[in-house]
């Protein structure tokens, strides 16, 4: 984004934000009887709107309710199936823009959203229906996208679905008057909503956030303006041991001098000594990714330690970590009991991670082959294997996709690929390769079951069957949906 840009934006945030409380109480009066949409199709370019009186009749993949206007089918924020609804319309091009003002037919299945910033976030789509609502719509989402394969099975629902992120990370900023702020972005916006609390985030870590927000202006900590540059804290990222109860806290800065850290940390440490470590991250780009390149450790040993599956994990900073874990006990109990092992199978663990599929398989495979991107997680899995005592498998940092045209070229043997690429799936590299491999079965988890069906129908026209579909909610509140696939070859 150009700095040009980001002045321009920066006008607006400010007004904004000093205009946040009014229209928030003013939200909050109005939801429960009339619940506000502020995201339709496009941006809303100005044009008048015209109301329409609507009943919608479906649901997008991304929790919309669906509505049929003038010949088009349209999305709306927030609405429910069998709704009947005032919906204001704008148009411009072929874009529309929907807002729904006026809920006049409510639907059993509505929930009134416990969350005061709801409408305002984004972060969750789905706190306006109830918890079975929730799960039926992503049962339906699979069970749509699956539908050339195999009936799914019915979704692993969380007990709890509140408080369960082991991860957040929170943003700082000043208003007009020069009062710290800190919190989420509104949804599609970078204005800071000032938050104490996000219910779907582990409780402690939430307070933390809110102590360092507390001490940031005895220490003279200014938060980092996007727009001019100025400024020292970006945002603090957090990582919770749900079972081990360790936590990791990361500040995230614009410059590494940080005058007075000895005494923050002292000070932070002795309000929150269940902080296991505190690191500095730089990140002095102009750039919304949240950690930079450089990191120091401050406190602590710089990684924190979980328990999944009854196994040690060791997490750094930059590693990916399923941000579940309740569920995630659940999804890879699944995964391992897809890839069938006796003991004896070459298991490759793609897109491993800090590489707990792969070394949770190893206790009844013969061996274990992982590959992953980011350095950082196959040190972390380098090490947990010799952690937890595991001699059979091996790590390697790589592209999954040329690493498996390398297997594939040198005439390697694998008896299960299980793979778990990021949203947008895996590419036709890796696909390729699996195919030449010829492994007996295909594990395919992915928290995107969109690129899922996507990259099975290629397994499917090159020898493969898929056999099991397994949903598992692993974020609840949010329209995204977990999901464990077996494929075997025919
Ligand atoms: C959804 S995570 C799964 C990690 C791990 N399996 C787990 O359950 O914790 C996807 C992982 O793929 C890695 N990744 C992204 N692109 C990759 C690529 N081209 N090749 C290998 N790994 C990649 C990411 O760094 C991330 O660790």
């Amino acid at each position: 984004m150009s700095k040009r840009k980001n002045n321009a934006s920066f006008k607006k945030s400010n007004k904004e934000q000093k205009q946040h409380g009014k229209k928030k109480n003013h939200a909050a009066q109005k939801h429960q009887a009339k619940p506000q949409g502020n995201q339709g199709n496009s941006p809303n370019q100005g044009k008048k709107a015209v109301t329409a009186e609507l009943t919608c009749n479906g649901f997008s993949n991304d929790g919309k309710g669906l509505v049929d206007w003038e010949g088009k089918q349209l999305k709306v924020p927030y609405l429910l199936p069998g709704e009947t609804a005032e919906i204001a319309i704008t148009k411009k091009g072929k874009y529309y823009n929907t807002k729904l003002k006026r809920v006049l037919k409510p639907s059993k299945d509505r929930a009134k959203p416990p969350c005061p910033y709801y409408y305002d976030c984004g972060g969750c789509q789905l706190q306006h229906m109830n918890s079975s609502a929730q799960d039926q719509l992503k049962q339906n989402t699979v069970d749509h996208l699956m539908k050339p394969f195999v009936k799914p099975e019915p979704i692993m629902t969380m007990d709890h679905p509140w408080d369960y992120r082991n991860k957040n990370h929170m943003t700082f900023g000043l208003t007009r008057n020069r009062q710290i702020i800190g919190g989420l972005y509104a949804q599609n916006t970078h204005r800071i909503i000032d938050m104490d609390r996000c219910i779907i985030h582990d409780p402690k870590a939430d307070q933390i956030v809110h102590t360092i927000k507390g001490m940031m202006k005895s220490f003279k900590m200014i938060p980092y303006n996007e727009d001019s540059g100025q400024g020292f804290l970006r945002h603090v990222l957090i990582k919770v041991g749900k079972a081990s109860g360790e936590i990791m806290v990361v500040l995230v800065a614009a410059s590494p001098i940080f005058k007075g850290k000895n005494n923050f940390v002292k000070a932070l440490t002795k309000e929150h000594p269940e902080i296991s470590t505190i690191l500095l991250n730089i990140n002095d780009k102009d750039t919304s990714m949240v950690l930079g390149d450089q990191e120091k450790v401050l406190y602590g040993k710089g990684t924190i330690t979980d328990t999944l599956c009854g196994m040690k994990f060791e997490i750094s900073p930059k590693s990916f970590y399923q941000i579940n874990p309740a569920q995630t006990e659940k999804l890879y109990g699944r995964a391992v009991e897809m890839a069938e092992l006796t003991g004896k199978e070459t298991v490759i663990d793609a897109y491993c991670g800090i590489g707990t599929i792969g070394l949770i398989a190893s206790q009844k495979a013969g061996k274990v082959i992982g590959v992953e991107l980011n350095k950082d997680a196959v040190r972390d899995a380098i090490r947990n294997s010799k952690r937890n005592g595991v001699n059979n498998a091996r790590f390697y940092q790589g592209d999954a996709g040329e690493f498996m045209v390398q297997m594939a070229n040198h005439g390697d043997k694998a008896d299960v690929v299980i793979l778990d690429p990021p949203r947008n799936g895996s590419d036709e590299a890796f696909l390729s390769s699996v195919v030449k491999l010829k492994p007996k079965r295909v594990v395919y988890v992915s928290c995107n079951p969109e690129t899922q069906a996507r990259d099975m129908k290629y397994l499917v026209k090159n020898g493969y069957t898929v056999e099991e579909i397994q949903p598992v909610d692993m974020f609840p509140q949010t329209h995204h949906v977990e999901s464990v696939a077996k494929l075997v070859r025919k």
